[in-house]
Order: structure tokens, then sequence, then C-alpha cells
């Protein structure tokens, strides 16, 4: 992000800590320094167990840091950060409600009136490409489209922060790369802050403006953090076949081996 720009999301030197059943401390991360600028798309990649979703927790507000502080545009984050939305792995789609339902609720439950609620949520619905599918229910779609569902309850709510964790991982390869394209397409327009979190060092190049490498736990730090120059508009199944791509994925797999090396040896002497 541009220097004079006041960042959507900062971190400033954020450590945390859990307590162990044992009672025994476990920090998880440490000194934590990063901004995230409005409209950037930010991706966090890092051995398992690192503290990937607990940065995501800390954004979000679900968890306070025990040492330094998250701001939201120059704001001290107290509580659930009502501008970021979460986007999981699992899906928060109600059965019993139909796709149209379930992507109207946020609305519905603020009070707003059916029929505003429906026209904006067959907005989203057309946008995450499940026009027609309106009146089905979750179980009646494919888990790709029950994703999709997941999407536009998101988006729906025109969230500042798009928080988004190994949210396409148990979608199959075609389906993935259809959802990853779809969501640069949605991003190029809402221009949502997103923090994206992956395993999968290809997609965090293939969409982010930047990817953060955090080292092996505990008290992870961040290792690197990569501007990625890519052109966009992109589409995910052919940016990977530049040049340049090939050599930024090197560089920070150089930079991620070692520390997934790192966490493979604390596993085993575990
Ligand atoms: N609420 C909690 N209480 C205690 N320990 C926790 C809690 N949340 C996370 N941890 C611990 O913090 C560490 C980091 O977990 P986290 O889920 O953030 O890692 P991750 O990088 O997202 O992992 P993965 O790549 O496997 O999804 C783990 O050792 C985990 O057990």
């Amino acid at each position: 992000m541009a220097t004079a720009e006041v960042p959507m999301i900062e971190l400033q030197g954020v450590t945390k800590q859990f307590v162990k059943p044992s009672g025994e401390i476990h920090t998880v991360l440490r000194n934590i320094n990063l901004k995230v600028g409005k409209g950037e798309f930010c991706s966090i990649v890092g051995p398992t167990g690192c503290g990937k979703s607990t940065t995501l927790s800390l954004i979000a507000g679900f968890e306070a840091p025990t040492v330094g502080q998250v701001q939201i545009q120059n704001k001290l984050l107290d509580g659930i950060n009502s501008r970021a939305v979460c986007v999981f792995q699992s899906e928060n789609a109600f059965p019993w409600k139909t796709v149209i339902d379930n992507v109207s609720l946020s609305l519905r439950l603020k009070g707003i009136k059916k029929d505003k609620a429906y026209a904006e949520a067959r907005h989203w619905i057309e946008k995450v490409g499940l026009k027609g599918f309106e009146g089905h229910y979750p179980h009646q779609l494919s888990g790709g489209m029950r994703k999709r569902v997941a999407l536009a309850q998101c988006l729906i709510t025109q969230p500042e922060i798009l928080l988004m964790d190994e949210s396409f991982s148990a979608l199959d390869v075609h389906t993935r790369s259809l959802m990853e394209n779809e969501l640069l397409n949605i991003w190029e327009e809402t221009r949502a802050s997103v923090i994206f979190i992956t395993h999968d060092l290809e997609e965090a190049i293939a969409l982010s403006d930047r990817v953060i490498v955090l080292t092996a736990g505990p008290g992870a730090t961040i290792k690197g953090d990569y501007p990625i120059h890519l052109t966009r508009p992109r589409n995910v199944s052919e940016i990977r076949f530049e040049p340049g791509f090939m050599q930024l994925h090197e560089q920070i797999w150089n930079d991620l081996r070692d520390e997934v090396m790192t966490s493979y040896a604390h596993a085993i002497r575990a």
C-alpha cells in the first residue's frame, strides 16, 4: 500500500498467546506488524499451525491481541469488527431455507422489507453465478454452488473487509479456479480489502497484490512480504503461465519451504 494512505487494517506489535489446558502459555504470534490498504488483496501463507487463522480472528475481532493492537482505519478495534465478514471453509447456509432466503437473511434481520431484501439478494445470487437457483435448498446444490451461496451471503452485506480462510480448499480443481476468477471479478467491482488465507502458494500469487509469509510457530513472525506486480485483470488459470509468476513462486517458495521444514521437524519431535 502507498505510504501516505490510511491503512484499512493495521496490526501494531501484535503478540497472541493462549493458555493451554496444562496452564502453560502458548505464544502463537509474536510482534506482528502489518498494514493492509483499502482495496488491497493480501494473502497469508505459512506452515500448518503457524497462526494464520489466529491472525484472521484478531482482524475479525473474535480474539483480542495479548500485546499490541489491531486498528481499522486508525481506530482501535475493540470487539467484533463490524466492517468485516468471514468466509470460512465450511458453509453457513441454513438447510431449511432456500438460496434466496439464506442470502437475504442478513438484510431481513436488519429490518429491511422482504421485497427490497429479495431484490438485493437476486443481484448477488446472479453475481456469484447462481441465477435460476433462488428457490433451491442447500442440499439440492453441489459443494461449489453452496460455496457460492456462502459468498453471496457475505457480499450482500457489502463489507469493506473480506476475510477468507481456506475458503476454496474443499472444492475440486475446476470449480476452484472458476470461483477464484469470480472472486477476482467481484473484488474488482467492490474493492473490498481482502485477507486470504491459503496453503496453496500458487493460489495466493494468482489472486493477490501481496503475499505475506509467516514463520513456523510457536511465536510466528512475518518472514516475507512480497508485492505481486502481475497484470490485472487476471485469469487465474492463465496467469500461472506468465514468466513473472514462476519467478515469484520460486522466490516465495524458497522462504516458505524452510518454514515448512522447520514446522515438520517440530511435529515429528513432538
Ligand atoms: N482458542 C485457542 N486456544 C488455544 N490454542 C489455540 C486457539 N486457537 C488456536 N490455537 C493454537 O494456535 C496455533 C495456531 O493455530 P491457527 O489455527 O491459527 O494456525 P493455522 O496456521 O491457521 O493452521 P492451519 O494451517 O493448520 O489451518 C495452534 O497451535 C493452535 O492449536
